[in-house]
């Protein structure tokens, strides 16, 4: 299956669009061509010596996945990191000056999940003005001084004597320069990870080496283990997995915090191997669509961003849609992923109808001839009826293209959220199919042991882990490196 993926990757990919689009007037449609060729944003002026030198033109950092069909693209290497890094810089200020010049700076640091968000925002429906190209390291007017020009009549006067100021002043003169921090080098993504869950992993080891210092395996023993293994969020089931297997190893004997970590992390992995899948495109549909759902803020565009680069930097064509209507900056910030990942971009005005512009992207990337369309939604609370109705009539409204269509519906979780994602599964997958799961923001101070739980409930495939904002921070899920950073043990 490998094998026939990447021949379909490499061969769907090189197709160009059969012809242009005619432009529709409801619809902002940009052809990535336009955006590949603009020079790539420098946003470091040369007026700060310490930074480096601009970097290349986008790095594309992908290349073909070396060990199975997961969308058959592997992330970058670290040395390619670096490079990714510094971009990234970039990419991060050319959001914020996007967003500063759409006014909307405040909204710009992306709210948590409220239920204020749930309203349309009443921004004015501006069409989307172009990427904030990078500043020059020229002054004003453009011209650099010749290397052996006279010095200016103004260069030539005598510098005023600084002041002699009393003891306890100073001036920005006369203050020492900050000695620059060294750059920190950039941890391995299962070094994110392992951080990430180390407020979890750390608990349970330190709780559990506490339960079995100087105690034989006993009834007690093994009933207070299952209620820290639940409240861990990994589940009663995995829970119980971990205390049968303990028992039936080691029962009336001396057992150590180890001997309970390595046979956590080997029930653990049971449990999540079976869902630990590579996302299967089927390239025959032409699109295959991809619809992105969950609740606000739990990462949906930066995961379209972070699938956009990837399966466009193998090749394929990939269009993305900007369905979540409610947030201007949201558009916005589709819009310059879109551009960052060389992906053609479908968007509508504020407020418009979701379920429309998903209608029209679908049509428009079937007749540009699309490997593959990623729709994004508006982040809704599942509580909300009416938003969720709205949920299921994008999924109708694709349907009416392909009655198989939405082909994958993709939930993002939140890492961060504990229980409260068993719950948003439960519900997302009964109003729109969800058919697979990414979880995000594993690198920041996550409760992972819930996706281990939502694995045993909802058996559903969990295709890959967000372990930070960058675009190559998205990496195929590995059932046994998550239950050793759960355990707390491995590399
Ligand atoms: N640390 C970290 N941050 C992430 C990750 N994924 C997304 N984020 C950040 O989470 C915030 C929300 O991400 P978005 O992609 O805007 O979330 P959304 O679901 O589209 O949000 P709504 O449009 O409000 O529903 C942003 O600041 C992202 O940079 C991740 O894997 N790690």
């Amino acid at each position: 299956m490998a094998l026939s993926f990447i021949k379909k990757v490499f061969t769907f990919g090189r197709e160009k669009p059969a012809e242009e689009q005619a432009p529709e007037e409801a619809l902002l449609v940009e052809e990535s061509a336009a955006a590949q060729e603009a020079p790539v944003a420098d946003v470091s002026p040369a007026s700060e010596p310490a930074e480096p030198a601009s970097p290349p033109p986008v790095p594309s950092g992908h290349r073909p996945h070396e060990g199975g069909d997961r969308l058959e693209v592997a992330p970058p290497s670290e040395q390619e990191k670096p490079v990714d890094e510094q971009a990234e810089g970039d990419f991060r200020a050319e959001l914020n000056a996007q967003e500063i010049e759409a006014g909307e700076a405040s909204s710009a640091e992306h709210p948590v999940a409220t239920e204020a968000n749930d309203e349309p925002h009443a921004a004015a429906s501006e069409p989307i003005s172009p990427l904030v190209r990078g500043m020059s390291d020229r002054t004003e007017g453009g011209e650099e001084a010749p290397a052996n020009a006279e010095p200016s009549s103004e260069s030539t006067e005598t510098p005023a004597a600084a002041p002699i100021l009393p003891k306890g002043f100073s001036t920005a003169a006369s203050a020492p320069a900050p000695i620059p921090d060294a750059p920190k080098p950039r941890q391995t993504w299962f070094q994110r990870l392992r951080a990430g869950l180390a407020r979890t992993s750390s608990q349970l080891t330190g709780q559990i080496a506490a339960l079995f210092t100087k105690r034989k395996l006993d009834d007690q023993t093994l009933q207070d283990l299952e209620d820290l293994l639940i409240q861990a969020d990994l589940g009663v089931e995995t829970a119980m997995r971990v205390t049968d297997t303990l028992a039936s190893e080691r029962y009336g004997k001396d057992v150590t915090g180890e001997d309970v970590s390595r046979i956590m992390a080997q029930e653990i992995a049971k449990v999540l191997k079976p869902v630990a899948k590579p996302l299967q495109l089927d390239l025959s549909h032409k699109p295959h669509v991809i619809l992105i759902v969950g609740v606000n803020g739990t990462g949906k565009t930066t995961t379209i961003g972070k699938l956009a680069a990837k399966l466009s930097g193998a090749g394929l064509k990939v269009m993305v849609a900007a369905g979540d209507t409610f947030r201007a900056a949201a558009i916005e910030q589709l819009k310059i992923w879109a551009d960052r990942t060389k992906s053609e971009f479908i968007g509508t005005k504020l407020g418009a109808d979701a379920a429309g512009l998903a209608f029209d992207a679908f049509q428009q990337a079937k007749a540009s001839k699309s490997d593959v369309l990623i729709i994004d939604t508006a982040g809704r609370l599942q509580n909300k009826a009416e938003l969720m109705a709205e949920l299921e009539k994008i999924v109708r409204v694709l349907g009416k293209l392909d009655p198989d269509a939405p082909h994958t519906v993709l939930q993002t979780l939140d890492a961060t959220t504990g229980q409260n994602a068993l719950n948003q599964v439960e519900i997302f997958r009964n109003v729109a199919g969800v058919n697979g799961l990414i979880m995000t923001k594993l690198d920041g101070t996550a409760r992972g042991g819930i996706l281990v739980a939502i694995s045993a409930k909802h058996k559903l495939p969990v295709y890959f882990i967000g372990v930070g904002e960058g675009v190559d921070d998205l990496e195929p899920f590995e059932a046994e490196d998550f239950a050793q950073a759960i355990a707390g043990i491995g590399q």
